[in-house]
C-alpha cells in the first residue's frame, strides 16, 4: 500500500464530496476559475462543510485579481489556494495566512521546477491546459522531477496513475477529467477506482 497523496479536483455536488471522503482522498478541489466546473463561494462552503478536517479543501484559481481570490477564500472557507496563473512571489506572500496551504500549479517545461521558488508549500506539475484531461510527457527521460512535496497532474486516470507515480516519483497526484463520465460530471465509480489504483 502506497502513502501517495491523492487530490480529486473539480467537485460540484455533495455526492462527489461524500464519495471522495469515503474513498480516502487526501484533498478535494473546488474550481473558482472560469470552467465547466466552476462553483460559487456559497456552494463551495456548503460542500467544504461536509469534509472532515484531516482532508484538505482547495480553491482553484487562474489569473484572478488578488481581491477576488481573498474574497472567495474567505466566503468559501476552503483551506488551500491553488494558483494556475503567472503570479509572482508577492502575490503568494499576500495570500499567506495562518493554516492556509499555498499550491503553485505550473506547466511542466524543460526547465526543472523547484518547490518553494515563489513561496508555495506544494508544487503541482500539470499539463499546459489545466483540467483538460490531456496528458504531458512525464515519462520522458528528459523530465527532471522536483524533490519534496509535489503533485503530478494532467491526463491521469485509474489506468495510468500508479505507473505515473512510480515513473516520476511524485509525492502526490491530482485528477479531474479522468474521474468524470462527461466533462464536469464526476463518476463515483471512477473516483473509487482512481484512489484504489493510486494507492496499490
Ligand atoms: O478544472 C478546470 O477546468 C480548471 C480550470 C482552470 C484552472 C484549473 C483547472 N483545473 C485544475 C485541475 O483540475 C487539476 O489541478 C488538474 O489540472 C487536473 O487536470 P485533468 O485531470 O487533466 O483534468
Amino acid at each position: 500500500m502506497s502513502d501517495l497523496f491523492v487530490k480529486i479536483c473539480g467537485l460540484r455536488t455533495a455526492q462527489d464530496v461524500d464519495t471522495c471522503v469515503e474513498a480516502g482522498a487526501d484533498a478535494v478541489g473546488f474550481v473558482f476559475a472560469t470552467s465547466a466546473r466552476t462553483v460559487d463561494a456559497a456552494t463551495a462552503r456548503r460542500l467544504a462543510e461536509r469534509v472532515p478536517a484531516h482532508i484538505l479543501t482547495v480553491g482553484v484559481f487562474r489569473g484572478q485579481p488578488l481581491d477576488e481570490v481573498r474574497r472567495l477564500m474567505e466566503e468559501s472557507g476552503v483551506r488551500a489556494v491553488q494558483l494556475h496563473g503567472d503570479e509572482g512571489p508577492e502575490y503568494y506572500e499576500a495570500l499567506r495566512a495562518p493554516g492556509r496551504t499555498l499550491i503553485r500549479a505550473t506547466a511542466a517545461t524543460g526547465i526543472p521546477a523547484r518547490l518553494g521558488a515563489l513561496g508555495e508549500d506544494l508544487l503541482l506539475l500539470d499539463a499546459p491546459d489545466p483540467g483538460s484531461g490531456k496528458p504531458w510527457n512525464w515519462a520522458s527521460p528528459g523530465f527532471a522531477a522536483p524533490t519534496g512535496r509535489w503533485l503530478l497532474a494532467g491526463g491521469l486516470h485509474p489506468g495510468n496513475v500508479r505507473r505515473a507515480a512510480d515513473v516520476t516519483g511524485a509525492w502526490g497526484v491530482d485528477v479531474s477529467s479522468g474521474v468524470e463520465s462527461e466533462r464536469g460530471v464526476k463518476s463515483t465509480e471512477l473516483i473509487r477506482s482512481f484512489i484504489t489504483a493510486a494507492r496499490n
